[in-house]
């Protein structure tokens, strides 16, 4: 069984409609998520609470939880859209009566709502679709979204899509949602994963189906994917990676991929930068670089073209700037090395011709840059992510990293990055990541690309992460190429970064 793994909708549904081929009736499936949740939850219950129950599957769990509760706390049980419309479900209700749960009459609900210290919901799960026109729904979202007492979540938050994570009802912050055999992937899209607390997954024994439509990056995943070392390597066979980019206005974006890369460990990094901007980027690093095109004109001569298949990876984008021709971008195309195009190459990328890009290619968009290549919006793209970075692999059929709190990083397969910080926010971070991508895509070992950008999104989020423990709220981008080396350490040693998922 994936231990890791994000379901769609659809997913979630074939792992119930099997194990209930396979003999396991509905009724057992939703006594063991109930009662998995109640044990789970059981020892941070304080005091009396309430549990909202709806009237599908969700409401089913909520029924058999509330029944296990009832032995040890005071339970109030809300049924805001009337009895649960499943077979057994009235028998559910009569016996957690017998275990002392109480139903509360909806005209009594605010009373109850003052008795209780915690509130469990299970109106909507992953059935939930379209928006809220209930006004009794409505209204109980608004008085949950003010409430101080503990809100839990089973499965997702009810107004969350499991497929997108858009969110249809008054912001409400679960402190944790239990959710049942895999995460979703409404748990980490946007605004979904903003108000799903700490993720507690809980094996409710469903069959195994194969391998799903992605996973959330696990310390031990990325322990077992750290890039083997050759203890007789020299620079020239650790991975050579080359940076075109830099504009008057961005002389630092190159620099920064380019320190970013050697940092990952590659070998060698060469700049290509415009001619007129070289005096300004030559800092005393151990970078290399070339003054390519006249001026500000960035243009590849025949000698840079040569320099540039020396390179096992290039990188494309870093503060290059607008007004520059698509033609570089297709003259680094047909250079047939795998590419990181990044930042304002994308902007090219939608302007040329179609044509297949180099194996081993990867796109590197912030929600802004997605928006631009599939022509929708920013919001779109924000509200559908998995759907979006799916689009994205469909069109360019190459590996593509939807940037972001929760990167997804996709080809055949989508991972989810775990390791996440708000000090990344910072100008640069995203360049400082091209380079972390191209170091690991260059060094001459034999790898998954997707895997390893996944890892490599991993390693830039820990890196932020160590940042900002050292500089706090001041974390700029050349402290997230400084941190890269503790970065490393806490994927040696397994460590949790803040908000990992958890799985019981
Ligand atoms: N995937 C699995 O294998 C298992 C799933 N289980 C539970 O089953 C849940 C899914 O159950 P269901 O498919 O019955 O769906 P839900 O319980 O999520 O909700 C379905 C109900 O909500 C209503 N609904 C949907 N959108 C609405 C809207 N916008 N406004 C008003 N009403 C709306 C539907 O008409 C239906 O009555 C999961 O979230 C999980 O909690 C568990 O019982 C155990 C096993
Ligand atoms: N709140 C956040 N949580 C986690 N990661 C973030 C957050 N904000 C930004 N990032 C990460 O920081 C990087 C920012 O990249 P980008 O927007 O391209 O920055 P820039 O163009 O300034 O270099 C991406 O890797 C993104 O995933
Ligand atoms: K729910």
């Amino acid at each position: 069984m994936e231990d890791h793994a994000v379901w769609t909708v659809e997913e979630s549904r074939a792992h119930d409609k099997t194990a209930q081929e396979m003999g396991v009736n509905l009724l057992s499936l939703m006594e063991t998520a109930g009662a998995r949740a109640a044990y789970y939850l059981l020892p941070e219950l304080k005091g009396p609470g309430l549990i909202i129950a709806g009237k599908g599957h969700n409401g089913g769990d909520a029924l058999v939880m509330a029944r296990h509760v009832a032995r040890y706390r005071d339970v109030q049980l809300l049924l805001p859209l009337g009895v649960p419309k499943f077979p057994g479900a009235e028998e559910l209700l009569k016996v957690l009566q017998n275990y002392g749960a109480k139903i509360v009459a909806q005209d009594h609900m605010e009373r109850a709502w003052n008795q209780v210290s915690w509130i469990v919901d299970g109106l909507f799960g992953t059935g939930f679709h379209g928006t809220v026109e209930d006004g009794f729904i409505t209204q109980l979202w608004k008085r949950l979204s003010q409430t101080e007492n503990v809100v839990y979540a089973l499965d997702i938050l009810s107004g969350i899509d499991a497929n997108s994570g858009s969110y249809m009802l008054e912001p409400v912050y679960a402190h944790k949602t239990l959710t049942f055999g895999a995460a979703k992937w409404g748990h980490f899209g946007y605004p979904g994963s903003r108000f799903s607390g700490q993720l507690v997954i809980l094996d409710i024994g469903l069959p195994d189906l194969g391998p799903s439509s992605g996973q959330w990056i696990d310390p031990s995943w990325a322990k077992a994917h750290i890039p083997p070392r050759d203890f007789y390597a020299h620079k020239y066979r650790r991975g050579r990676v080359a940076v075109i980019g830099g504009s008057a206005s961005m002389p630092g974006a190159p620099v920064l991929a380019g320190l970013a890369a050697l940092k990952t460990g590659a070998g060698l990094v060469e700049l290509f930068v415009p001619s007129g901007i070289v005096h300004r980027v030559q800092a005393p690093t151990p970078l290399l670089v070339r003054g390519v095109g006249e001026g500000g004109n960035l243009v590849l001569r025949g000698e840079d073209i040569e320099a540039l298949k020396r390179a096992d990876v290039v990188i494309i984008g870093p503060g290059l700037g607008t007004g520059v021709s698509p033609a570089l971008l297709e003259t680094v195309i047909t250079l047939g090395k795998p590419l990181v195009i990044d930042a304002d190459a994308l902007a090219l990328l939608k302007e040329i011709a179609a044509g297949p890009l180099p194996e081993g290619t990867v796109l590197t968009p912030h929600s802004g840059e997605m928006a631009r290549l599939l022509g929708i919006t920013s919001d779109a793209v924000d509200a559908f992510r998995y759907q979006s970075v799916k689009q994205a692999v469909d069109r360019y059929r190459v590996c593509v990293v939807l940037k972001g709190p929760y990167s997804l990083v996709a080809s055949e397969r989508i991972f989810v990055n775990t390791a996440n910080t708000p000090a990344l926010a910072t100008a640069g971070s995203g360049d400082v990541l091209s380079g972390v991508i191209a170091a690991l895509l260059a060094g001459r070992y034999p790898k998954d690309v997707t895997e390893m950008t996944a890892f490599a999104t991993y390693l830039h989020g820990w890196a932020g992460i160590h940042a900002e423990r050292d500089q706090g709220p001041s974390v700029i981008a050349t402290d997230i190429i400084a941190a890269l080396g503790q970065a490393w350490n806490s994927i040696v040693c397994e460590e949790h970064p803040p908000m990992l998922p958890e799985h019981f």
